[in-house]
Parts: C-alpha cells; sequence; structure tokens
C-alpha cells in the first residue's frame, strides 16, 4: 500500500492488475483470521465472486483503457465487502470476551465500517480529488488511516493468534488427550505445590485403577475401552472439588490429590467414585458391570509426593489381591 501510494499515475495503471489482487488477498486473510477467531463462517465463495469482479474492473480499466477514479472506486467497494463479511454473525453473537479480544472485536468494528464507508466517501469527497491523487490531502490521509486501521488490525489479530496458540500448547502439555484429565507431567508439577499449601490441607493421594480392563478391550474392543475410560473420567470428575487433581497416570490408571480431605473424607470421595462406576451410567453390552479398585494415602506435610503415591499404589494392590471393587486405606496416618 505505501509503496503503491508513492507511484507516479502512469506506473500506478501498469501496475494495478498486480496490485489489486495483493489488497484483495490481504482484507480477505484478515477477514478469515477474524472469522476463524470468533468462530464465524468467513463465506469463502462470496469473497472470491467479489474479487473476480473487482479483478475485471481494474483490468477494464487499466489494460484497455486508464481510468483511475473507477479502479480506485470499485476496488474499494470490493474490500469494503470483503472486509465486512463476517461482521453481522460477530456483531449478533453473544460470546464472552477478554480484553484483548474486546479490544480486537471493536477494531475490527471500526475498521470493517470505515472500510464499507470509504466508496461512499469517495463518491461524496474525493472523487474529483483521485484525478491529481498525490497532491490531495484527503486521499494521502484516507491511505495513511487504511494503513494505520490494517497495521493495528494485523498486530492485534498476531498477538491473540500467538496467546491463543500458547493456551492450546499449554493444554495439550498438561493434559490426557483421550480423558481431557490432568496427565503425569501436570500432576507431579501441581501436586508438589499443592502439598505445601496450608490452605489446602489435609490432602490425601488416591491411585485408582479399572478393574479386568483388559476383558473390556478384549471382548468389545478398543474403541469401547475408550468409552469406558471417557466415563470413567467424567464420574471422577464430577465427585471431587474444583481444587483437586485428577490425573490419569497412563492406561487405566489414575491418580487423584484431593485437598483438604483427611484419610476418610478421601475413603468417602473413592467409595462414591468406585459405586457411581459400578451403576454403571455406560452401561457394556450384555449387562456387564465396571468396577474399580482404590489405594489411599496421607500425603502429610514435608513428605515425598512420589513415596506417598507409591504407598497409595500398595493399597491398590492390596484391593486387586483382595478381590477388587474396593477401597484399602493407608493405616501409618489413619485416626
Ligand atoms: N481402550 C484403551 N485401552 C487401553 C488404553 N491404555 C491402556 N489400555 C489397555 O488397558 C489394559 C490394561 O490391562 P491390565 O494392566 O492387564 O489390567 P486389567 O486388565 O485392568 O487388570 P487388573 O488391573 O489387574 O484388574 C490393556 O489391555 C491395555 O491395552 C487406552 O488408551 N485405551
Amino acid at each position: 500500500m505505501g509503496w503503491q501510494s508513492v507511484l507516479p499515475k502512469t506506473d500506478l495503471s501498469k501496475w494495478a492488475i498486480f496490485t489489486g489482487p495483493l489488497y484483495l488477498i490481504g482484507a480477505w486473510l484478515c477477514t478469515l483470521g477474524i472469522a476463524q477467531k470468533f468462530s464465524v463462517p468467513s463465506y469463502p465463495k462470496i469473497a472470491a465472486a467479489v474479487g473476480l469482479v473487482v479483478q475485471a474492473v481494474l483490468y477494464q480499466n487499466s489494460v484497455v483503457q486508464d481510468n483511475i477514479a473507477v479502479r480506485a472506486l470499485w476496488l474499494n467497494i470490493g474490500l469494503g465487502i470483503i472486509h465486512f463479511l463476517p461482521f453481522p454473525a460477530i456483531f449478533f453473537k453473544r460470546s464472552n470476551k477478554d480484553r484483548l479480544e474486546t479490544l480486537l472485536y471493536w477494531s475490527y468494528a471500526v475498521f470493517a465500517i470505515y472500510t464499507m464507508l470509504r466508496p461512499v466517501m469517495l463518491l461524496i469527497l474525493g472523487f474529483t480529488e483521485i484525478k491529481d491523487m498525490t497532491a490531495s490531502i484527503y486521499w494521502v490521509a484516507t491511505m495513511l488511516g487504511s494503513l494505520l486501521f490494517s497495521l493495528i488490525l494485523s498486530g492485534l489479530l498476531l498477538v491473540v493468534a500467538m496467546r491463543d496458540g500458547i493456551a492450546v500448547l499449554r493444554e495439550e502439555r498438561n493434559h490426557d488427550v483421550l480423558t481431557g484429565l490432568l496427565n503425569r507431567r501436570a500432576f507431579w508439577e501441581l501436586a508438589e505445590r499443592h502439598a505445601i499449601d496450608r490452605r489446602l490441607q489435609p490432602v490425601s493421594i488416591l491411585v485408582g485403577d479399572i478393574d479386568h480392563f483388559k476383558r473390556v478391550n478384549d471382548t468389545w474392543g478398543h474403541a469401547y475401552g475408550d468409552i469406558v475410560l471417557k466415563a470413567v473420567s467424567a464420574t471422577m470428575l464430577e465427585c471431587v472439588r474444583s481444587t483437586d487433581l485428577v490425573t490419569r497416570f497412563g492406561g487405566e490408571e489414575f491418580v487423584l490429590l484431593l485437598t483438604n480431605s483427611d484419610l476418610e473424607d478421601a475413603e468417602r470421595v473413592a467409595q462414591r467414585i468406585r459405586e457411581k462406576v459400578s451403576e454403571g451410567g455406560y452401561v457394556l453390552p450384555q449387562g456387564q458391570r465396571i468396577t474399580m479398585s482404590f489405594g489411599i494415602a496421607a500425603l502429610v506435610p514435608g513428605a515425598d509426593v512420589r513415596e506417598v503415591v507409591n504407598t497409595a499404589d500398595k493399597q491398590l494392590y492390596k484391593a486387586k489381591q483382595s478381590g477388587r471393587d474396593q477401597v484399602v486405606v493407608d493405616q501409618l496416618y489413619a485416626a
């Protein structure tokens, strides 16, 4: 845009069929970015049709005959339409926007309205001035305005995209893809912090495991096994507080850190999960039930989290040895 603004008029018409698509593609990319950000349609077919019409007009008024005023008007109409395409959908969509998104939204709203008004402004004010563009203060001012708006909008889009990208990476780094629960890495990081946070004491660790899960896979297939894993995860999340950690440790093994819970509270939570799971909201074919076993240990202040998880795991082993579908509590810190 800057380069084109300083070209002499003869060169402008020579370059029009090349610079036109640059403007149009730039506008389309901006529209696409905004539409994707706010999850609304971007109407690519309409944009392509508008682009083709504008390109035909540019050709007619630069190669066939030289008419800069018609070129400027049609290019601005095309850019206005392309920029404005997702505006109604974004405007009527009720979504919770944070501060940065609100800033992006309003910048886009002003920009979209400005680009729609530009052809009208051209018609009313500047049409005669276009004939001698470089000497027109009006023309230079609107060019600078467009440049400034474009820079602000693309800068904001870039910042929001980077922020969202980092959030997605963090989410993927810390969560299990199948169940959405925390993964092992996130658990160790968070558990260390929870263990020393006075407001969260007492803290208990639960290690849970689905019984005979191999049979589910072997009998009904892996896809069914995945459904069970997701359902069990959802059940566990339903039974805990928002400050608790629910982790898929691997396979069909889960580790939970319960805050403000002594061993009795933890046992109650484990029993509730065990009962809900065996009541089976996720009913296996032929009325088969899913059961779970749990081992529990207290994470007392100063204890090593890994050791406590090991202790709880040993209790889980006892639960499995004693016939499964039960909860075993480590007695070291039992009241
Ligand atoms: N569907 C599915 N299965 C998984 C996944 N990860 C691990 N498994 C399966 O989980 C099963 C674990 O089997 P085992 O470790 O023998 O345990 P189990 O059959 O539950 O027996 P117990 O724990 O002793 O009651 C294996 O069949 C794994 O293939 C997964 O992401 N999806």
